[in-house]
């Protein structure tokens, strides 16, 4: 911390293809991952592995350029190491961002969820990152997950979307992740669909669940890339620098209802870094 003077109060986490969210910070430091003492390295094309601290509208702010997958053979616990860092640093709130793609119908490639809730597909076997012994210095042994994800932080972003003249691409949903690297089998792709799941990616669970834990406060929003493949009749089939595309297509968007939503949001300030 003596490398930068920015003391943030908010976090954000770039899915595939977002990473320009951190490039409209102001009055920049940024870090390679690499040069970050015990930080994972970024894998992914998409995702260029850079700490990058700066001002948005007001607020200080830490944006990851590149998250960590549990895929690429992190641990689950490398993989959200970041997100304790920022309870350390005084983050309040945090943002997360990913691609995904879409099982229900009303959600096409282009538009945008605002996470209500998830699906911890690897959590409900056991991989989640809280597993082993409890730190209780960042939060109790068996923390509530309902409610994760903030309600007003929810509504101010439908009614900013409204005011941008983009509600019409934007709805809320169920974000499932599943653990990856393959996309879905269209049996996969049924089975979530049943379940109730509106979209499905490869993260932001795992960071949710450990930013819950730890009380912080969470936005979370999917990129749609693709429809999933359901039916045994389509041809489409999804990859990676498809997802990309889609996340450069929207890229402006995007970054519009984050910068107005960080600008709008109030801190509470209530982060006592009782962790530290
Ligand atoms: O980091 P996110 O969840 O945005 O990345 C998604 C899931 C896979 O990593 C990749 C597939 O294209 O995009
Ligand atoms: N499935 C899983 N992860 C994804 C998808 C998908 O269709 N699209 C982008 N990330």
């Amino acid at each position: 911390m003596s490398q930068t003077k920015h003391r943030p109060q908010v976090a954000i986490i770039c899915g595939s293809g977002l990473g320009m969210l951190a490039d409209t910070l102001k009055c920049q430091d940024s870090f390679a991952y690499s040069d970050i003492p015990g930080f994972p390295q970024s894998t992914v094309q998409g995702h260029a592995g850079r700490l990058v601290f700066g001002e948005l509208k007001g607020k200080t702010c830490v944006c990851m350029q590149g998250r960590f997958h549990m895929y690429e053979g992190h641990s689950l616990l490398k993989t959200t190491f970041p997100v304790r860092v920022f309870k350390l640093l005084g983050v309040e709130t945090l943002f997360v961002t990913n691609a995904a793609g879409s099982l229900a119908d009303g959600l096409q490639p282009g538009d945008i969820m605002i996470i209500k809730d998830h699906v911890n597909f690897p959590g409900l076997v056991g991989l989640n990152p809280l597993c082993g012994p409890n730190d209780d210095k960042f939060g109790p042994r068996f923390p509530a997950m309902s409610g994760c994800y903030d309600k007003n932080l929810r509504c101010l972003a439908m009614e900013i979307a409204k005011q941008l003249g983009v509600a019409g691409l934007m709805q809320e949903g169920v974000y499932a992740m599943v653990g990856g690297p393959n996309f879905e089998t269209i049996a996969e792709a049924r089975l979530l669909h049943r379940l109730g799941v509106d979209a499905v990616g490869m993260s932001t669970a795992p960071e949710v669940v450990v930013a819950t834990h730890c009380g912080l406060r969470v936005f979370g929003l999917s990129l749609i890339t693709n429809k999933v493949v359901k039916s045994y009749e389509d041809s489409d089939s999804v990859n990676h620098e498809g997802v990309l595309e889609v996340g450069r297509l929207r890229s402006h968007t995007v970054q519009q209802l984050v910068t107005e939503l960080i600008g709008r949001m109030e801190i509470n300030n209530n982060n006592t870094n009782n962790a530290a």
